[in-house]
């Protein structure tokens, strides 16, 4: 849209899916009301060019500051009903007393204030040592709510684990002020990317166009008249003076290796390896009524040992592949969902939401409801419908969203990630033309990876550094 807007033609997109939309996927599998399976909330409002373009459009959910359209940092709300593995339900006071503790430890490792000592630590390690030390730590309830604390985290990670997170590298991610968590209205997501097609020619975006390989610093004197050609599973072949890629990093993670050529330069490959990109799926249980109090927001499953205890953690590593039996013990818990009275969503990651990716979605609502059942103590009925997210087995994503594990100087990862081809070194020697393939994707972005509006602002760096290389404008650093 922005190249159009500057006047380039001849654009066109190729989309690996029969969709457009990626990491957006905005569906109504339980009538009128949509079901988001990927991005749900745009994150922040104060210059996030997504919460503008929304409301710009109108496609932001009317009632402002309603709490069902807008949730504040570290919100588990007196709402939540939290429940120990034996069926007892915990008080508000003591659920809030440690996720409030924890939402604080979290804001010092994201606002880049933890001490020199924290600096190769984990997440995960970092949150365990800082809690040892208050009071909240010497019951058994407040030990396991902290274990809940830990899991729930991971799905803003993306990670199996916390243990498996940098702690000071978070600092370099930027939430945005405003409205954490601002929801769309009756188009979805969906919606919002299809604003962004709207300055597309007719035919500019084709569907089902997996790209197999591209081929760049073609030569002239070799009779090529553009320096890239792109060629697709199906056999069809385009030429370029410039292709914008913006895969997944997962997608890249798998497949980089073979689809450049020449290879990719050490450093953009290292970038693919060192950067995490883990799984996040939901697992929507529609019943035919309501069976939690009127009142409920969520219920939320406290183990009396979970995977984010370290001792589990550390267990399951050395054990093989034990952890498969327990797959459930990392979804967090059920979530009531905004416009379906008699919905929940269960939240779960990493490679336990792999490995349930696999299971038939019968058996995994079944467990679902064993679960509820045990928990609660309630009458829970079989669900009439379960739909989950599988994010990990998508072939054209392989994952969820980016986060930096521990000893990865995430910064110097970001900025090699998004540096376009030929790199400045190689351009100088020889007469390469520039900017041949350029990177862009929430992954290639320093700050607001993992959300959609980084992965917005990216394709618009990379746009600019186009208009500016026809423009002749001296470029301004692309962050
Ligand atoms: C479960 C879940 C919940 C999320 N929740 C939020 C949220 O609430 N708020 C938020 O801001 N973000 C959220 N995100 C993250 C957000 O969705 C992503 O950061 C963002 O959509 C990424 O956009 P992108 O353009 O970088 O990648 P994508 O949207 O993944 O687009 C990449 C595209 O490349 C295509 N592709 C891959 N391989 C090929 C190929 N070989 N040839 C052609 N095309 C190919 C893919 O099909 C895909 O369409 C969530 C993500 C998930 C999975």
């Amino acid at each position: 849209s922005t190249l159009v807007k500057a006047g380039f033609q001849h654009i066109q997109v190729l989309e690996a899916m029969g969709r457009p939309g990626g990491r957006i996927y905005t569906t109504r599998p339980f009538g009128q009301n949509v079901i988001e399976l990927g991005a749900n909330w745009i994150h922040g409002q104060e210059a996030n060019p997504l919460f503008l373009l929304a409301q710009e459009r109108g496609l932001l959910l009317e009632e402002r500051g309603s709490a069902s359209i807008m949730c504040l940092p570290g919100s588990v709300t007196p709402r939540d009903y939290f429940f120990r593995e034996s069926g007892r339900q915990l008080t508000v006071d003591e659920v809030e007393q440690v996720c409030s503790f924890f939402s604080g430890l979290t804001s010092r490792a994201f606002g880049s204030e933890l001490e020199p000592r924290h600096s190769s630590q984990s997440l995960g390690g970092y949150l365990d040592e800082e809690f040892a030390q208050s009071p909240l730590a010497a019951s058994e309830d407040g030990q396991r709510v902290f274990e809940w604390c830990k899991r729930s985290e991971c799905t803003d990670e993306a990670s199996s684990s916390l243990y498996e997170v940098s702690a000071s590298q978070l600092g370099h991610y930027v939430a945005l002020e405003g409205g954490f968590f601002n929801s769309l209205g009756p188009g979805g997501y969906q919606a919002l990317a299809d604003t962004l097609l709207d300055n597309l020619q007719p035919g500019a975006v084709l569907c089902d166009r997996p790209v197999h390989s591209i081929h760049w610093g073609l030569q002239e004197e070799k009779n090529h008249t553009h320096p890239v050609r792109v060629l697709c599973k199906g056999g069809q072949c385009f030429t370029a003076d410039h292709v914008i890629v913006t895969v997944p990093l997962g997608f890249l993670k798998e497949n980089a290796a073979a689809m450049f050529e020449p290879a990719l330069p050490k450093s953009k490959a290292d970038a693919i390896e060192r950067l995490g990109f883990g799984t996040v799926d939901k697992i929507y249980l529609r019943f035919e009524d309501r069976f939690w109090p009127h009142d409920c927001a969520g219920i939320q499953l406290v183990w009396d040992a979970g995977p984010e205890d370290e001792e589990v953690y550390q267990h399951s590593r050395s054990e093989g592949g034990a952890w498969r039996d327990m797959w459930y013990k990392k979804i967090c818990g059920f979530d009531t969902v905004a416009r379906h009275p008699t919905v929940l969503c269960g939240w779960i990651t990493g490679r336990e939401a792999q490995h349930m990716e696999s299971l038939e979605e019968k058996m995994v609502g079944e467990v679902c409801v064993r679960l509820l059942r045990s928990f609660t103590g309630w009458s829970v009925p079989e669900p009439a419908q379960v739909l989950m997210s599988k994010w990990g087995s998508e072939l054209f994503v392989r994952g969820s969203y980016t986060y930096p594990p521990p000893g990865v100087d995430a910064v110097r990862e970001h900025t090699a990630l998004a540096a376009p081809l030929p790199l400045p070194c190689e351009a100088g020697h020889s007469q390469a033309k520039p900017l041949q393939v350029l990177f862009a994707g929430e992954a290639t972005h320093v700050s607001f990876y993992t959300t959609t509006h980084g992965a917005y602002m990216t394709g618009i760096r990379e746009a600019q550094r186009l208009i500016d290389l026809y423009t002749e404008k001296e470029p301004d650093s692309y962050n």
